[in-house]
């Protein structure tokens, strides 16, 4: 009580003196704790600056920085009298043996860290046999090995090397202070950490002065009552202007990516089906017009075969019969001449029983040709039956078609196979006449065909 009545005396008395002569006071910081504080180019900043400038300010006290390179060196000065006060720590019951502190005038959370892959655990109770990093010499590093004995405890030198550690999977969490920590994430893209609960561990933060100069307290306490809420706000400012990083959910974007993939997948299938489908589509449909081309080349050969003589190639006798029929009725409207000569080869027998049937063949072939060659083109050529021909002449008279059939004699004598040296005819010749049916007409050119057989072969008679 005495002691504490001497140090009040003490301190009024030397803050009358301070008024005249001002006073100077040597202060450490903790060079790696921004926010909060840190030392850039060997000068303070953070929010301690701005408390220690407040508080310099209202109590007159000059406060000169003496730069340390760690948190752990800067104690070794306030334990050594380099420095004569820390402005800004947590108490402790080991700090209390070297270090009297002022009231608290500002108070912010811890937070437990883990990399993304580690489940969240709400708060310290939370932490078993876990590997923790803790920055060495932290108030949080004492309170965890007293109070979790059973974690494995990581010390490091800053909270930046202890994140580091989380965002490699090197240690499963880190415990620090809330906004130390958000800045070295956010400054060090560390994308893979995420908070997983809050230390239930506040950190109370005031000034912490060497036991010899704690006559000083009073005036700090004083100055700390007088700094006002607008003043406080440049801490707000200050903070709000780091922004807190949200780790990114690697489940969602997972499952974003998991979920694309898979339209991929199935629209890449779907294209290949369809691919497929198209392609046999028109495997098909090429199939289906060569079969159709082939059909309507089969059919064309069935039409020829249905008109036409297999041997000869000329036109068949069902066919001339159509043929025969139009020419009538043409005739009929356009009263023009129409001829029919029924020509048949003389003694046919014989050149088959002497020669052969494969020689009479190819002599009906090579008839067939003559007969082609010497007809008009307007001319009908076919092929009876046997070794009989008929050719209708169109648009002529019969002293023309009886000029036809001696040059058509006159060609059979040309045809030469084998020892065959030319073939001789009978041809008989009937005009249209106007009235009658085509099965008359054959009759009256078949009728003149005999006559000409009758009047001894090889030669032609025209029906009379
Ligand atoms: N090689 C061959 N012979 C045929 C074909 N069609 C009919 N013949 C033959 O032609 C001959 C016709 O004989 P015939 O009716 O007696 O007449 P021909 O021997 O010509 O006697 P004439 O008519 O009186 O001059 C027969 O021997 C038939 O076999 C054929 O497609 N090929």
């Amino acid at each position: 009580m005495l002691k504490h009545l001497l140090i009040i005396i003490y301190s009024s008395l030397i803050a009358s003196s301070y008024a005249e002569q001002k006073l100077s006071v040597n202060y450490c910081v903790d060079p790696n704790w921004a926010p909060y504080e840190s030392i850039v180019k060997q000068k303070h900043t953070g929010i301690s600056k701005i408390f220690v400038d407040l508080i310099a300010e209202k109590s007159n006290i000059n406060f000169i920085l003496v730069p340390t390179s760690s948190w752990e060196e800067s104690l070794e000065f306030v334990k050594s009298g380099q420095c004569d006060l820390i402005p800004l720590i947590n108490t402790s019951e080991k700090r209390r043996q070297y270090l009297s502190f002022s009231d608290d005038y500002f108070r912010a959370p811890n937070a437990i860290y883990a990399h993304f892959k580690n489940p969240i655990i709400g708060n310290l109770s939370g932490l078993t046999n876990q590997s923790i990093a803790v920055v060495k010499s932290y108030r949080l590093h004492h309170h965890l090995s007293k109070h979790f004995p059973n974690t494995n405890l990581v010390p490091v030198e800053n909270g930046f090397l202890g994140l580091q550690k989380v965002e490699n999977n090197e240690v499963d969490y880190f415990v620090g202070s809330f906004h130390a920590a958000n800045r070295i994430i956010q400054e060090n893209n560390f994308s893979n950490i995420r908070i997983a609960g809050i230390a239930n561990l506040e950190d109370q933060l005031r000034i912490g002065v060497a036991k010899e100069k704690e006559y000083l307290l009073p005036i700090f306490n004083q100055a700390i009552a007088q700094i006002t809420k607008e003043e406080r706000k440049k801490v707000t400012h200050y903070l709000k202007s780091i922004k807190i990083i949200e780790p990114p959910n690697y489940r969602i974007a997972l499952q974003v990516s998991c979920l694309f993939l898979i339209i991929v997948v199935i629209l890449l299938i779907r294209y290949l089906q369809l691919k497929q489908h198209g392609r046999a589509l028109a495997d098909k449909n090429m199939k289906l017009e060569e079969l159709h081309h082939t059909l309507a080349e089969k059919n064309l050969q069935l039409t020829e075969l249905a008109m036409k003589d297999p041997l000869t190639g000329l036109f068949n006798r069902t066919h001339l019969s159509k043929i025969i029929e139009q020419q009538i009725k043409l005739t009929a409207r356009y009263q023009t001449q129409v001829c029919m000569l029924m020509i048949d080869i003389d003694d046919f027998k014989a050149i088959n029983d002497n020669h052969g049937h494969t020689i009479g063949d190819n002599i009906l072939k090579n008839i067939a040709k003559t007969l082609l060659s010497i007809a008009r083109e307007t001319d009908i050529v076919s092929r009876w039956g046997g070794e009989e021909f008929v050719v209708v002449c169109p648009e002529t008279s019969l002293e023309e078609a009886y000029k036809l059939a001696e040059r058509i004699q006159k060609g059979m004598t040309k045809i030469h196979i084998d020892e065959i040296s030319g073939v001789t005819c009978s041809i008989g010749i009937a005009e249209l006449e106007k009235g009658i049916t085509a099965s008359e007409w054959f009759k009256y050119a078949d009728k003149a065909m005999y006559q000409a057989k009758f009047k001894g072969k090889d030669c032609i008679q025209i029906m009379s």
